[in-house]
């Protein structure tokens, strides 16, 4: 491939270990120059190594990272561009909110005025006006990572990596945070990486994101085609549907027809899978509850499960319905069901779920769908924004 077609930041095959367990491996990744890429998955998966990797913390066993076509696989961290914000602010105690800005330059040999110019630009950019004299014990925990972040920028790094940095900050200055971060880097045009385990957060902040599971990409696209078309079980529960059934069907000319079962009736959907068992999943806000004589849609695309409350409650702004499938008590899973109403616990109900707001995929245990990158993947499902 020709240097010029190269995405900006270009991981290939990045393979690391620790001893003898591997962590990553053959990590295929390429990043636009501007874009937001958020890496999400659960602890213990790899973001932080693959973070600390295009970094150049660690050399990877095998693979290559480069920056703008050039390989970078071997160059030390400070060679690469790159500033790193982290969890834990790592403030110099002893230096003042202007020097700790400023730090970065003052290595690279600045002059005074020039320091003392761009920590002026940053601290204003950063609303940190009127505190450059303080040292950071006198701050709060909010004031201190914009300070991170203000000499994360004053070095104008082409890409900027980010470990959880708002995890340590109360709910409110999160989300400010985030909302500053973002609009800067826009301004800036710096590419960004930033590790979370924040479902939300990956998707307010991101263009892209990277869910990460056991050291492999599950899946890669925006937070729509994320959140609304999940390649595997492991995604879609991750991003949020955690109501999980066993159901089974046969592959059928349209697509799949599930059969009718114990609690559920039949319906047909748009994916090609194989006759035998599935995994269907959804949220909580994706089923419709009514009365249990409800008649059955007649699309013939709406899987329709009947079951009864065994508890309410209201987490805000909707109800959340436990639900028991089948008749008796020992029967089936229990999903969860929001609804604008109460239903009273014991009722009789049946759950709609339309065409689109559940996800079905070969049972565990059966080949799972291998890995994509949904921006070009092909598969046949075409699942729409749908909300509650
Ligand atoms: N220096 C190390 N030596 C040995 N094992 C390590 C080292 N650093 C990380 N690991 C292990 O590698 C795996 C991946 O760790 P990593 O920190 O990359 O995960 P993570 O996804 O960032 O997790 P978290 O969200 O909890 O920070 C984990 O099993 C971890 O225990």
């Amino acid at each position: 491939m020709d240097a010029s077609e190269r995405p900006f930041l270009d991981l290939t095959g990045v393979t690391v270990s620790y001893g003898s367990t591997r962590v990553l491996e053959g990590i295929d990744l390429g990043i636009g120059k501007g874009e937001f890429v958020a890496l999400l998955g659960a602890s213990g998966c790899g973001k932080t190594t693959l973070l600390r990797t295009i970094a150049g913390f660690i050399v990877p066993d095998a693979g290559t990272v480069s920056v703008g076509g050039h390989d970078v696989t071997r160059l030390p961290p400070d060679r690469r561009g790159m500033a790193l914000m982290f969890q834990s602010y790592a403030l110099w105690p002893h230096m003042t909110v202007a020097q700790n800005i400023g730090y970065g330059l003052k290595l690279r040999r600045q002059s005074r005025a020039d320091i003392a110019r761009r920590v002026g630009e940053i601290a204003a950019m950063l609303g940190l006006q009127g505190l450059e004299a303080r040292k950071p014990a006198s701050l709060s925990g909010g004031q201190r990572q914009r300070v991170a972040l203000g000499r994360s920028l004053a070095v104008d790094p082409e890409i900027l990596l980010l470990d959880e940095p708002l995890s340590n900050l109360d709910a409110r200055i999160r989300l400010s945070l985030r909302h500053e971060i973002r609009t800067l880097q826009q301004r800036m045009g710096i590419t960004a990486v930033h590790v979370t385990h924040d479902r939300e957060e990956a998707m307010v902040m991101a263009d892209s994101i990277v869910i990460l599971d056991k050291g492999r990409i599950a899946q890669r696209g925006t937070p729509e085609e994320v959140y609304n078309r999940p390649a595997s079980a492991f995604v879609a529960a991750f991003m949020g549907a955690e109501n999980v059934l066993t159901l089974s069907g046969s592959a059928s000319g349209e697509g799949f027809a599930i059969a009718p079962g114990p609690f559920n009736a039949g319906c047909l959907v748009p994916d090609l899978l194989p006759t035998g068992g599935v995994e269907v999943r959804f949220r909580a806000e994706a089923g419709t509850l009514g009365p249990a004589d409800a008649p059955p849609p007649e699309d013939g695309r709406t899987l329709r499960l009947a079951g009864h409350v065994v508890s309410t409650s209201y987490p805000g702004g909707i109800w959340r319905h436990a639900v028991r499938l089948g008749e008796g008590a020992a029967d089936g899973a229990t999903v969860l069901v929001d609804a604008p109403h109460p239903v009273a616990q014991g009722q009789a109900v049946s759950v709609l779920l339309p065409p689109d707001t559940f996800f079905v995929f070969p049972a565990a245990g059966d080949a799972p769908p291998p890995a994509s990158d949904s921006r070009s993947g092909d598969r046949r499902r075409r699942l729409e924004v749908q909300q509650a």
